[in-house]
């Protein structure tokens, strides 16, 4: 099967000034690809694009070697979708909501009601599925989120900020259900958390300012930053002096004074120890963003 989207210089531009994506180019085939990046950075507006719901300012999208632009409805036919937000009814349930997006996407019935019941299962929410929305936990409504999202067993996957909302345990359950989707299919997933990532995509695109800054793999970014992750205790003056002069990582108070993690390529103090990358601080250095004090290590 054939599966290849690609992006020539694909830009969108907001009002008459802003840029919101800007000459991305870009090849993707099957297996998940992380897209992250801050809020603001476009990737919104970029999978909106992808998803056929805003057309390109600039460039073109192929699905195949097509352009969505005229072949849009044949894209639309193995494209799954979740917004960043949904709108669920909460009076529903969700095996009633799922039925209705069925029919609203034109399964048809016979095959409907198999497929929801199918994606109920791949979702693990059979159990709910004579619950109304309206009672559902945030996890539980991505959950539903995603399996409107496959109901028509999609190739291409898009998903935007799933996790946001999402307490811990609920976003490791959601990591591990989105993992286990992208064997053959494209999956494209948004997150400004990278740890929404690090353990599923192959491929990572760090998008700043509308651009792709960085199209590269967790083991790259990992490998850039070795030899420039450091840490250091120190007093509060001193660890205030850094903080200012550094990108800084992370940050933990004790008793025997603060502990800084440090982004740097020179040793940022003499008292500093060098030590292993995580992939948050690959993709701090990266993304060149400044971490709020209170960061954990
Ligand atoms: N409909 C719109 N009209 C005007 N400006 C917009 C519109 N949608 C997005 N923008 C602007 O375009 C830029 C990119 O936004 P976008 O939502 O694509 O980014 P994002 O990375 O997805 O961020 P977030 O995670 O906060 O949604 C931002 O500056 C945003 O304010």
């Amino acid at each position: 099967m054939v599966m290849e989207l690609v992006c020539e210089q694909v830009g969108k531009k907001y009002g008459d000034s802003l840029w919101a994506v800007r000459n991305v180019s870009l090849q993707c085939g099957p297996g998940m690809i992380g897209l992250v990046g801050p809020n603001g950075s476009g990737k919104t507006t970029l999978l909106r694009m992808l998803a056929t719901l805003l057309p390109p300012g600039e460039g073109r999208i192929l699905w195949n070697g097509r352009d969505i632009r005229t072949t849009g409805s044949e894209l639309r036919q193995v494209l799954g979708y979740m917004p960043q937000e949904f709108g669920l009814y909460p009076e529903f349930t969700a095996r009633q909501f799922l039925r209705y997006l069925a029919a609203m996407k034109g399964l048809p019935k016979s095959m409907a009601r198999r497929r929801v019941d199918e994606v109920l299962e791949i979702v693990a929410m059979e159990r709910f599925a004579e619950r109304k929305l309206g009672t559902y936990s945030g996890g539980m409504k991505q959950r539903i989120g995603i399996a409107q999202a496959l109901l028509n067993d999609p190739e291409l996957l898009i998903v935007d900020e799933p996790t946001v909302g999402l307490d811990p345990q609920e976003r490791v359950r959601f990591r591990l259900l989105l993992g286990s989707f992208t064997r053959s299919r494209l999956v494209i997933l948004s997150t400004h958390i990278i740890h929404d990532v690090e353990a599923m995509a192959g491929r990572l695109l760090i998008m700043h300012e509308g651009q792709v800054q960085a199209d590269t793999t967790s083991e790259a970014l990992l490998k850039e930053a070795i030899g420039r992750v450091w840490t250091v205790t120190t007093d509060a003056d001193t660890a205030n002096r850094l903080q200012h002069a550094y990108q800084v990582s992370g940050i933990i108070s004790q008793s025997s004074g603060i502990t800084l993690r440090i982004l740097s390529s020179q040793r940022p103090h003499e008292d500093a120890l060098n030590v292993e990358p995580v992939l948050e601080d690959a993709y701090l250095l990266v993304a060149g963003v400044k971490t709020a004090p209170g960061a954990t290590l």
